[in-house]
């Protein structure tokens, strides 16, 4: 997939977002701060989409044309249905004013005592993995997965997956309707 012949805007300023985008696509993307339009801390997959999109979108119209807007956006899901357990979910929107796609990276189970917890006190994650690692801006660098892992999945890495996925129907042969 060749990734180099569009301009990318993301709808953020996070470091570790920006560097997906980078790894993700070899560009340096435009980026700037939009709201995601939902709250804080995300507590649904539905919601965690609706942010991408929501920071895709505004992304898009700040930069106008000739851009695909980027929305990326972690949440937190729970699961009723197999585990009853809650996931760190990694989406990421593009938006090029006509299409929309969603590429949805790793959900990795988090903890449910620290999501009780966010709930309860009305943190967010990040809040909660700054403490575990003892750091600060936990969300800019490796994130709930690389402290979990031990630095084996990092959170830039789980939201290049999903940048790639968007944007495979943008940049790949394979979309294209023959008929
Ligand atoms: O600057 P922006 O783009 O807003 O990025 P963010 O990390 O603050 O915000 P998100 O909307 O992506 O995530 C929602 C909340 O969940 C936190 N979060 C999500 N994934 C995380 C991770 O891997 N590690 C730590 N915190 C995480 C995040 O810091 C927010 O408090």
């Amino acid at each position: 997939m060749d990734f180099s012949t569009l301009k990318y805007v993301l709808g953020t300023k996070n470091e570790a977002k920006v560097k997906a985008v980078r790894l993700a696509t070899g560009a340096d993307p435009l980026c700037m701060s939009v709201p995601s339009g939902i709250s804080d801390q995300p507590l649904s997959e539905e919601e965690t989409i609706r942010g991408a999109v929501n920071r895709a979108k505004a992304a898009l119209t700040e930069a106008g044309e000739g851009y695909i807007g980027l929305g990326l956006e972690g949440g937190l899901a729970y699961d009723d249905l197999f585990t009853q357990q809650w996931y760190l979910v990694s989406v990421c929107a593009a938006w090029d004013g006509t299409q929309l796609s969603l590429g949805k990276g790793l959900a990795f189970p988090m903890p449910n005592e620290a999501v009780e917890r966010i709930k309860r006190e009305d943190v967010e994650l990040r809040t909660v993995i700054d403490e575990w690692s003892g750091t600060t801006g936990s969300n800019h660098r490796g994130g709930a997965y690389g402290l979990i892992t031990g630095g084996r999945i990092q959170r830039a890495e789980v939201f290049r997956d999903a940048v790639i996925a968007a944007l495979a129907p943008f940049v790949s042969p394979f979309y294209r309707e023959t008929t």
